[in-house]
Formats: C-alpha cells, structure tokens, sequence
C-alpha cells in the first residue's frame, strides 16, 4: 500500500530488474525478453552492450546511442542505458536490481554470474527468460535479418 493512494509502488521502493543485450536490428523476440523481463519485477533498465563489448558475434551495425534510444522507446523499459566499456558488474552495483534476467538464449551462463556477483556482494536473482514462439513464421534474429538483407538485397 502507497501513501499517495494510487496503489503505486514508489520508485525508491520499486523491484528493479535488469535486462541487457546487444538490441541491433529490433524483432519481436526483444519486445518478448523484454515484456517478459518486466514482468519479473516493477521497473525494467535495459544495458545495452557497447559495441566493443560484443565478441562473440558480428559487431552491431547500428550505433550504440542510436541502439539505445529505439530500447528506450519500447513499451516495457523504463530506462536504457549504455554499458560500462569495461566492467559489466559496475551498472549492476549501481542499480542494485533484485533481478537479472538473461535472454532465454544468452550465451552467459547464470551460475558464473551468481557466483560473480556474490564475489561483490550483491544480493540479486538470476532468471532466465522465455522464448519466443509467434504463430508464424518469423524472422526473429538481428544477425538472420542482416544475413536476409545480404541475400536478398546484396
Ligand atoms: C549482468 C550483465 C551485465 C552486463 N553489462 C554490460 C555492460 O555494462 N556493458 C556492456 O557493454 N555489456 C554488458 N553486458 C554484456 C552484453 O549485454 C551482452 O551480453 C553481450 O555483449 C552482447 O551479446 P548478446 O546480445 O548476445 O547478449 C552485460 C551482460 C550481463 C549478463
Ligand atoms: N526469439 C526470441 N525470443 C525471446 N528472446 C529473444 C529472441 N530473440 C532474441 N531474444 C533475446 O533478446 C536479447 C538480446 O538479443 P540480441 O541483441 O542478442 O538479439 P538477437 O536477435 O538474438 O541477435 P543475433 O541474431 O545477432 O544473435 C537476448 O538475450 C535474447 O535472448
């Protein structure tokens, strides 16, 4: 219960839940992560991998601001934020969130950052979102939509 009378839970005592990813070309798989993300808590901040940061696929063809701000406008996120170039556990210190939520398909293993995070003292969850099944036959990956382009437009 609030004191304003709105039911709504104020922002300093709100459950913050964090969500990240590169977000290069936008699909219905991220609004999906997201909405699910959301759910796991009251507040969603959304990290948005810095380019330099992204090595273990094709670097992002959209720039990190630009990234950002098309996050930032889907219906879910309360806020998006670049990373930090270096330190990936500085944001989370930052924001405190009582959850991280990985994409169900996030290539980071959720023991090793349970483990790193309780190395810093930070008390958080780690859960994993659902995937996206749509009833159609979809196109839900930045890198097979830029690969679609190249095929078909190339
Ligand atoms: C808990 C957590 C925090 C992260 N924080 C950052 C960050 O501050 N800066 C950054 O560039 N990447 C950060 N990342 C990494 C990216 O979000 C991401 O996992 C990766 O670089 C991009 O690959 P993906 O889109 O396949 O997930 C973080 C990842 C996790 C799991
Ligand atoms: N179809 C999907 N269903 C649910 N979540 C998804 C889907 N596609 C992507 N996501 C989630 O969105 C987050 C950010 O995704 P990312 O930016 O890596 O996009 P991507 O389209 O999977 O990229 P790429 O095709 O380059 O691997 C990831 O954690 C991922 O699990």
């Amino acid at each position: 219960m609030t004191g304003d009378g709105t039911g709504a839970t104020p922002e300093s005592d709100a459950d913050i839940v964090v969500a990240q990813g590169t977000f290069d070309i936008l699909h219905p798989g991220h609004l999906h992560y997201l909405r699910d993300a959301k759910a796991m808590g009251d507040r969603l901040v959304v990290i948005v991998a810095r380019s330099t940061n992204v090595t273990h696929k094709a670097s992002p063809v959209v720039p990190g601001p630009q990234r950002r701000e098309m996050v930032a406008g889907l219906d879910p996120v309360d806020e998006a934020r670049l990373g930090h170039p270096e330190d990936i556990f500085a944001p989370i210190e930052e924001l405190d969130p009582a959850v991280i939520a990985l994409g169900y398909d996030q290539h980071h293993d959720a023991e090793a950052i349970r483990a790193a995070l309780a190395d810093r003292g930070i008390d958080c969850a780690v859960r994993r979102a659902s995937a996206h099944e749509p009833d159609y036959e979809g196109l839900l990956s930045s890198g097979r939509i830029v690969d679609r382009i190249l095929d078909e437009r190339g």
